[in-house]
């Protein structure tokens, strides 16, 4: 079976002209997978890894000692690597520079929410990584600055997830299709596992957290009723599903066909998803296997930040469904 570290090479050998520096950033995060993947996994025996750290983000969102650990371990594979002009992070307020001479020449940055679904991680349910690669914008040379790493999201020049679950598994793509592969243990080795995965364009399931419901925009209330009705020629009611960690939502609607919606609600009149670093990654994950990536009205991939940790509406999945999600955002309006 082909390794990731086959697959990049072979990817690498598609682009005459590529020196592998995108390669060796993909190395580094895989080596943080792997990292991360051995620390959770004795996560209930010590005490270093699970629990609160008593410090909050720059959200004001507690931080769990494995966000902090995560960030990290993250960075300094990525700093290490000298590939990477700058990064930035869910569990870091500002950019992070990564100041000396190989970094400034790199062409690089890199965002990443270390730790994704972090609440779950004491109760021993699967959580992620999720990392997004840009080109800079400003010369090669000087160091980077906020302007690199608000671009669109079509920008992205990959993307990708780890989801640590009942295997691991890391999930990327360069733009050329999705991928998948899992890692076995025993090898220290992340195999291709999913090919060219494709979203199936009709799902049966959605994933939302319901207990918001009241709070939620009327579109988005009807839309979920509309998932409840009893026709069974259309296979409804579809069965909810709803983890709490955007990387386990997101991969098992991947995988089988279905929706995950986080809309704006009178708690979150943003969206509570952050745009750069969870909303971007996945809508470009989705649309190369053929799914659908929006806040409602418009492709999170058009959608320009102006802020490093902005929130967004995020509605992702499977491809008609999405159309009907959006046929009853349309009558709301
Ligand atoms: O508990 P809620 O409000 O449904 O939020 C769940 C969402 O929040 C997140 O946990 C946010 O991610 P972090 O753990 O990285 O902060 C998503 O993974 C998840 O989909
Ligand atoms: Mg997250
Ligand atoms: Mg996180």
């Amino acid at each position: 079976m082909k390794t990731l570290d086959e697959f990049i090479v072979e990817k690498q050998a598609e682009y005459p002209n590529a020196k592998g520096e995108l390669s060796s950033i993909l190395a580094a995060i895989r080596l943080v997978a792997k990292i991360i993947h051995r620390d959770i996994n004795r996560a209930g025996l010590t005490d270093d890894i699970i629990g609160l750290s008593g410090e909050e983000n720059v959200q004001g969102e507690s931080q769990m000692k494995l966000d902090i650990f995560a960030h990290e371990k993250m960075k300094k594979a990525l700093l290490a690597r000298g590939e990477v002009a700058g990064f930035a992070s869910e569990e870091e307020e500002n950019i992070v520079i990564f100041d000396n001479e190989h970094a400034r020449n790199a062409k690089y940055v890199v965002l990443a929410d270390p730790l994704d679904g972090s609440s779950n991680i004491d109760v021993n349910v699967a959580v992620g990584t999720i990392f997004s690669i840009y080109r800079r914008v400003t010369p090669v040379g000087e160091p980077v600055t906020l302007e690199d790493f608000l671009q669109e999201g079509h920008k992205q020049v990959a993307a990708g997830y780890v989801v640590y679950g009942s295997s691991t598994m890391l999930v990327y793509t360069t733009g050329n299709g999705t991928n998948g592969f899992t890692y076995d243990p025993s090898l220290g080795t992340f195999c291709l596992s999913h090919p060219d995965i494709k979203i199936p364009e009709q799902g049966y399931i959605y994933s939302v957290n319901e207990g918001q419901y009241i709070k939620f925009p009327q579109g988005v209330k009807r839309y979920i009723k509309y998932c409840q009705e009893d026709v069974p020629a259309e296979k409804r009611p579809y069965s909810a599903r709803y983890v709490g960690s955007l990387v386990s939502d997101f991969h098992r609607n991947m995988l089988k066909g279905g929706i995950y919606l986080y809309p704006k609600s009178t708690h979150y009149p943003n969206g509570k998803l952050r745009l750069l670093y969870e909303g971007n990654p996945m809508a470009f994950l989705a649309e190369q296997a053929g799914g659908l990536a929006t806040n409602g009205e418009q492709r999170i991939l058009e959608i320009k930040a102006t802020e490093l940790h902005q929130r967004v509406p995020l509605f992702v999945g499977s491809a008609k469904m999405m159309e009907k999600l959006h046929s009853f955002l349309a009558e709301d309006q």
